[in-house]
């Protein structure tokens, strides 16, 4: 990561090491005011693997990637990047370091153009660059430069907020549900976009519904339930015999 989280490391925490893990929750625990939603959480994604974070409706997938790029503070824990712990690190100081977080919902700036959105995520200085690149993954962006976002279709705009992941140049990206209500051949879309990423051997954390599909592209995989680690293991274990129907269920495939 940059050398602001290096120097983060230097204030006294653990200095990186080439073998620590991009990211690190470790014993995280979160609250929404007296109400517990995370309790003991660890997980880990190695550096320039996918690692799946599954889990039924409310299990705290959405609140474990907010903790991790310091949108919200854990109230127990530690999130660690690249073996640094960043845990009091604002989002921006982490999004700096290398950490891109695409959140549930689109997160696009509606009233700014297709091209004005790409140079905010941006970390080249080449506007002509940035362009090529995201109109390279996302033809249909490219299409559409001088579009208002706000204007786009939900598939179009998904498509908007995940290129942040590749123009923004990052080691370590957090995709919350970036499938949920799009068309099954945007949804085609989106996860040859994740196996592209994963090409780039960047560091993925994972949440979308499509658990099957999920854990195809997957190393490692968490199950949450209630707010626990209720399975850590292989992603490719959690398709053998009953393990799929034991910690997921079927109606998840
Ligand atoms: N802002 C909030 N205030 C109070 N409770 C919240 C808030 N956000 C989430 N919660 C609660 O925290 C728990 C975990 O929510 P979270 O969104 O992390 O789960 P999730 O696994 O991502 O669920 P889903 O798959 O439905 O998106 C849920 O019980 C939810 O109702």
């Amino acid at each position: 990561m940059t050398d602001q989280l290096t120097r983060a490391g230097a204030n006294g925490a653990a200095a990186p090491t080439s073998e620590a893990p991009a990211l690190e929750l470790r014993n995280v625990n979160a609250s929404y005011g007296t109400t517990t939603v995370l309790r003991d959480v660890s997980l880990s994604v190695a550096p320039g693997s996918v690692t799946a974070l599954i889990g039924p409706n409310g299990a705290g997938k959405t609140t474990s990637l907010r903790v991790a790029s310091g949108l919200m503070r854990p109230t127990g824990g530690q999130v660690l990047v690249d073996g640094v712990d960043v845990t009091r690190s604002s989002a921006a100081r982490r999004a700096k370091g290398g950490m891109c977080h695409v959140p549930e919902g689109r997160g696009v700036y509606r009233n700014l153009t297709v091209r004005e959105n790409l140079l905010m995520q941006a970390t080249s200085s080449s506007p002509k660059e940035t362009i090529e690149i995201a109109a390279s993954v996302f033809p249909r962006l490219g299409e559409r430069l001088t579009q208002k976002a706000g204007t786009l279709s939900g598939g179009e705009q998904q498509m908007l907020a995940l290129s942040a992941a590749y123009v923004a140049n990052p080691k370590l990206v957090l995709v919350d549900e970036p499938s949920l209500g799009l068309a099954p051949i945007i949804v085609d879309l989106v996860f040859d976009f994740l196996k592209t990423l994963r090409e780039k051997n960047v560091a993925l954390l994972l949440v979308d519904q499509y658990a099957l599909r999920t854990l195809a592209i997957a190393d490692h995989a968490y199950v949450l339930r209630r707010g626990e680690i209720a399975y850590d293991g292989d992603a490719a274990g959690l398709l053998q015999g009953n393990m799929f129907e034991k910690y997921i269920g079927e109606g998840a495939a």
